[in-house]
C-alpha cells in the first residue's frame, strides 16, 4: 500500500507480484545511523526487493548487485546514476560525461582520464603526496589527542588534490559543499538535500573546469591537452575536470576517515599494521570494502529483463546496496569482521565493470601513504570521545573522530 510512501517518493508503479516489499527508508537518518541491521534485512528478504518508501526496487546480495554493475547495457548510467530518471525528470545538473553515460561517449571519456589517472602520471605526484602525508602526520601526533577527520582525513586530500588537479587557489573551501550536494543529489530531495543546496551556488564548480583557472602541468589541464589533440571535445574538457573535482575528494577523505575508526575500533588490526606497513594498503582497501563510503548508486533499466530472477520494464529504477554486497555472508567469510589480512579482490566499494572507479589508483595511493606514515609514528590509536556522524544520502562517514595516541 501507500501507507508509508515517502514525500520524497517520484514513482508511483507497484511491486511486480511475488516480489518480497520492506518499508524501510534507506535514505533517513535513522538508516544512516545503524544501516547494518536493514542491510542484512534487504538481503535476506530475496535477490530482489521492493522499497515501498520509495516504489523503487532493489539489490543488496552481492551476487545481483555485480550483475547490474557489470551489465551496462541492460542497467544503463546515461538516465542517471541517482533516483531521478533524466528522461523522465529531467536533471539536477549538466550530466557527467563519465559517471553519467554509456559507450561510446563513456568510453572516450574513460581513455581520457583512465590516461590522466595512470600509474605513471601518479608516480610523478607521489613524492609530493608522500612528503605532506609525513609532515601533517608528525603535525597532529605530538598532540597526543586530535580529531581523526577534522586534523587527519579531511586535511591531507585538501592539501594534495586541489594542487595535483592545478585548481586556483581561491575557493577551495567550497570543494566539499559542492560534493556533498552532489553526493546528497543521487537520493531522494529530502532535508539532507535541500539543506545540502543552501550552502552553495550552482556554477561556481562548473567555472572550475575552464582551461583559465587551472595550472599548466596539473591533472586539469592534462583533460584540456587531451581536448587539443581531438580525443574529446574543447567543451566536453571542463565538465570532465568537475568529475575529478566532484568525485576526488569527499570519497577518499570518508576513506580515510573509515580507515582511521577501523583501525582505532580494531587495536588488532593496527598492531598488524605496526607490524608490517606493507599492509597500509591492505588496511585502506579493507576499510573501504567494510564501511563502503560510496553505500549507493542506480541503474535504469534499458529494456525489458531479470534481475534477481524478478521480470523488470524499460524505464524501471534501481538501487544497488554496494556496501550491503561488500557484507553478503554469500560472498564473503565473517562479512562483519575488519580483517586486513583479507582477500578483499571483488568487493564493489570502487564500483565494477566499465564504470569501476577510474580515480582507485590515486584513492589507494593517498591511504598507503598517509596509514604508512602513522604506523610509522604511532604506537597505539584510541577513540577518546563521542564520535559523530556526518549524514549524506550516498556517502557513509564521519563528523568527528576523537582519537587518542601513544608515539612510537
Ligand atoms: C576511496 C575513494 C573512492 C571511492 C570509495 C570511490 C567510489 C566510486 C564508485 C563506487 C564508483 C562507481 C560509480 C558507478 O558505478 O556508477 C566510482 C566511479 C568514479 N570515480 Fe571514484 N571513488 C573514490 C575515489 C575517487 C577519486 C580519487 C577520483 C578522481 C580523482 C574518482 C573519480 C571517479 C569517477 C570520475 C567515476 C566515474 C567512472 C565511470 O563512470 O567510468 N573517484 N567511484
Ligand atoms: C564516486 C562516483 O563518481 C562520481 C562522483 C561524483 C561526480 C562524478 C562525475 O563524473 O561528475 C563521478
Amino acid at each position: 500500500g501507500h501507507a508509508e510512501r515517502s514525500p520524497y517518493a517520484i514513482y508511483d508503479s507497484d511491486p511486480p507480484p511475488g516480489v518480497p516489499v520492506l518499508d524501510v527508508d534507506p535514505f533517513s537518518v535513522d538508516f544512516f545511523a545503524d544501516p547494518y541491521p536493514v542491510h542484512e534485512q534487504l538481503r535476506e528478504a530475496g535477490p530482489f526487493v521492493w522499497l515501498s518508501r520509495y516504489n523503487i526496487g532493489a539489490v543488496a546480495r552481492y551476487e545481483h548487485v555485480r550483475d547490474a554493475l557489470t551489465d551496462w547495457k541492460t542497467f544503463s548510467s546515461a538516465r542517471g546514476v541517482g533516483m531521478e530518471d533524466f528522461v523522465r525528470h529531467g536533471r539536477f545538473r549538466l550530466p557527467s560525461l563519465i559517471l553519467e553515460a554509456d559507450p561510446p561517449q563513456h568510453s572516450r571519456s574513460r581513455g581520457v582520464l583512465s590516461r590522466v589517472l595512470s600509474p605513471p602520471v601518479l608516480k610523478g605526484l607521489r613524492d609530493r603526496f608522500e612528503v605532506e602525508a609525513e609532515a601533517m602526520v608528525e603535525d597532529v601526533v605530538w598532540r597526543k589527542r586530535f580529531d581523526g577527520i577534522a586534523d587527519l582525513a579531511e586535511v591531507f586530500p585538501l592539501r594534495v588534490f586541489p594542487d595535483a588537479i592545478g585548481m586556483g587557489r581561491e575557493g577551495r573551501e567550497k570543494l566539499l559543499p559542492h560534493a556533498d550536494l552532489l553526493f546528497n543529489s543521487f537520493g531522494p530531495r529530502n532535508e539532507l538535500f535541500q539543506a545540502a543546496k543552501e550552502k552553495v551556488s550552482f556554477d561556481w564548480i562548473e567555472a572550475q573546469g575552464q582551461r583559465g583557472n587551472l595550472a599548466p602541468g596539473g591533472l586539469g589541464m592534462m583533460i584540456h591537452d587531451a581536448a587539443d589533440r581531438g580525443e574529446i571535445s574543447g567543451d566536453e574538457a571542463p565538465i570532465l575536470v568537475r568529475a575529478l573535482l566532484q568525485a576526488g575528494l569527499d570519497t577518499t577523505i570518508n576513506a580515510l576517515g573509515a580507515t582511521l575508526y577501523c583501525l582505532a575500533r580494531f587495536p588488532s588490526e593496527f598492531d598488524r599494521l605496526r607490524a608490517d606497513h606493507k599492509l597500509a594498503k591492505a588496511a585502506f582497501e579493507e576499510a573501504i570494502r567494510f564501511e563502503a563510503p560510496v553505500q549507493t548508486f542506480f541503474r535504469t533499466a534499458t529494456c525489458a529483463t531479470t534481475l534477481g530472477g524478478t521480470p523488470l520494464n524499460e524505464g524501471d529504477k534501481v538501487l544497488m546496496f554496494l556496501a550491503a554486497a561488500n557484507r553478503d555472508p554469500r560472498q564473503w567469510d565473517r562479512p562483519d569482521v575488519y580483517d586486513i589480512g583479507r582477500k578483499t579482490i571483488g568487493h564493489v566499494g570502487f564500483g565494477a565493470g566499465i564504470h569501476a572507479c577510474v580515480g582507485q589508483l590515486l584513492a589507494r595511493m593517498e591511504g598507503e601513504l598517509v596509514l604508512t606514515a602513522l604506523a610509522r609514528r604511532v604506537k597505539r590509536l584510541r577513540i577518546a570521545g563521542t564520535v559523530e556522524r556526518r549524514y549524506n544520502n550516498t556517502l557513509r562517514g564521519l563528523a568527528s573522530l576523537p582519537l587518542e595516541v601513544e608515539l612510537a
